[in-house]
């Protein structure tokens, strides 16, 4: 398939940064941003920004996200956020699995794939993030497991599930760390996935689904990553939060 027929996603990450005040400034300078933008344009916040950005991007083409979910609809999970809570408020995306809620707060490939299905569950659409730390990258292992946390992710997934899933291939020694994938690696990988997702479900569902780069993709470097074959998007951290160099991203993305 044309990648130009594949739903290109840019989707800020804005981990935990600003408060519902500054949130609502913020989705203030991106929500033109989307209008006419030849691409999907979704913002992950936090919990606690969700209610004003909602309120702000209402009417907008702006896709808004949560940054986890749990895997229960609810229940005695003191401190925890449920799938069906954040889709009542009109949330319509959450990011599961990423490299810092497995790294910091246990996270296995295990609780993704019941996050994953808690998600999907609750009418979301989930960003499935994945990838190697260095020392698996310099061992050789990168593709293997990265095939490997996918299928364990999409297990039990349906093919019409499918179709809400978005994967985000996010090098961990690339995240914020300002040191990019080049456009060769990153594309690598991203095609790597895609043939998973292909041996799990063929080859028309795998052409079909979106595949995002993460990792340090800034106003400079994302024309070149997006310009690859199986790259579909971005996941973006600290570029996403100033709205000049996230315009330009959503830029490279359109074209
Ligand atoms: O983790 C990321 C997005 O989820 C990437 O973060 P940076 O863009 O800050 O490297």
């Amino acid at each position: 398939m044309n990648k130009k027929l594949r739903k290109a996603v840019i989707a800020g990450n804005w981990k935990m940064n600003k408060t519902p005040e500054e949130a609502k400034k913020l989705v203030g300078a991106i929500l033109p941003l989307a209008k006419d933008a030849g691409c999907e344009v979704v913002v992950c916040v936090p919990y606690v920004d969700l209610f004003p950005v909602l309120e702000a991007a209402k009417g907008s083409s702006v896709g808004v996200g949560a940054q986890n979910c749990h895997w229960a609809p609810s229940g005695a999970f003191t401190g925890e956020v449920s799938a069906p809570m954040l889709a009542s408020m009109g949330v319509q995306y959450v990011i599961i699995g990423h490299s810092e809620r497995r790294t910091y707060f246990g996270e296995t490939d295990l609780t993704v794939n019941r996050r994953i299905r808690a998600a999907l569950d609750g009418g979301l659409s989930a960003i499935l993030c994945v990838g190697e730390s260095l020392e698996q990258r310099e061992q050789g292992i990168t593709s293997e497991l990265v095939a490997m946390q996918t299928k364990i992710a999409l297990g039990g997934v349906s093919a019409e599930e499918l179709k809400r899933i978005i994967i985000a291939y996010e090098p961990i020694w690339a995240i914020g760390t300002g040191k990019t994938a080049t456009a060769e690696q990153a594309n690598e990988v991203c095609a790597t996935i895609r043939a998973t997702v292909a041996s799990l479900y063929g080859s028309s569902a795998a052409d079909a689904l979106t595949i995002q780069y993460g990792g340090s993709m800034n106003a400079k470097n994302a024309a070149e990553l997006l310009a690859q074959p199986d790259v579909d998007g971005g996941l973006i951290g600290g570029a996403s939060l100033k709205p000049d160099d996230f315009a330009q991203i959503i830029k490279a993305a359109g074209k």
